[in-house]
């Protein structure tokens, strides 16, 4: 950073709000995303969108009765910031002829879409996919097809698997 220059802002610097998610609260927003996903189904496959998608992934196609999965590797944030999106694994041969080639029958999973960058990238390698997050920011929701909860920009979401139980202070005595 040069002098004078203004500090740089994380993403969830810049968010400002915290939505924490409890495992409980994610299993159960994953379970009625389910429901929906179960209407506009079958799928062939379920793609998770790593590493978010995982565990969303698991929930949604243990209730689709879905057992071929497979995965698409994206790297995009580094903690609470987004750099160039790598792809350090794309979607397997198999998979892709299960989708004709363009995705059809298939059922991408993520955990949220940001600022679309990651869903788009994958939209463009599979066209025909349906596409499920679990929440959704506006800027990323045009790109989801079903999605459960949406949360303002400037929202940072925290995942169980991101965070643990810990003290807090009481709001007499200044928290937020
Ligand atoms: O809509 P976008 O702005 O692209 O952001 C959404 C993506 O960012 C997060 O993944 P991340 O790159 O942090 O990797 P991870 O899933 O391995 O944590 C999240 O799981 C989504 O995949
Ligand atoms: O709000 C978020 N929470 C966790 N990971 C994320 N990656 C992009 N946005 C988010
Ligand atoms: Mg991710």
């Amino acid at each position: 950073m040069m002098a004078g220059e203004a500090p740089e802002l994380s993403a969830q610097e810049r968010a400002g709000k915290a939505f924490p998610v409890s495992w409980d609260q994610f299993h159960r927003d994953c379970r009625a995303l389910t429901w929906r996903l179960n209407e506009v189904g079958p799928f062939h496959a379920v793609i998770a969108i790593t590493r978010g998608g995982l565990v969303p992934a698991a929930i949604v196609a243990r209730e689709l009765g879905v057992r071929v999965i497979d995965t698409v590797c994206i790297a995009s944030y580094d903690h609470t910031k987004q750099g160039d999106l790598q792809v350090l694994k794309g979607i397997s041969d198999q998979a892709m002829k299960l989708g004709g080639g363009t995705g059809k029958g298939l059922l991408i999973v993520d955990d949220l879409v940001d600022t679309g960058k990651t869903g788009k990238l994958v939209r463009e390698m599979l066209p025909d996919a349906h596409f499920a997050t679990v929440y959704a920011k506006p800027k990323g929701r045009p790109l989801v097809d079903t999605f459960i909860t949406e949360v303002s920009q400037d929202t940072w979401i925290f995942f169980p698997w991101d965070t643990a139980l810990s003290y807090h202070p009481p709001l007499r005595d200044g928290a937020a």
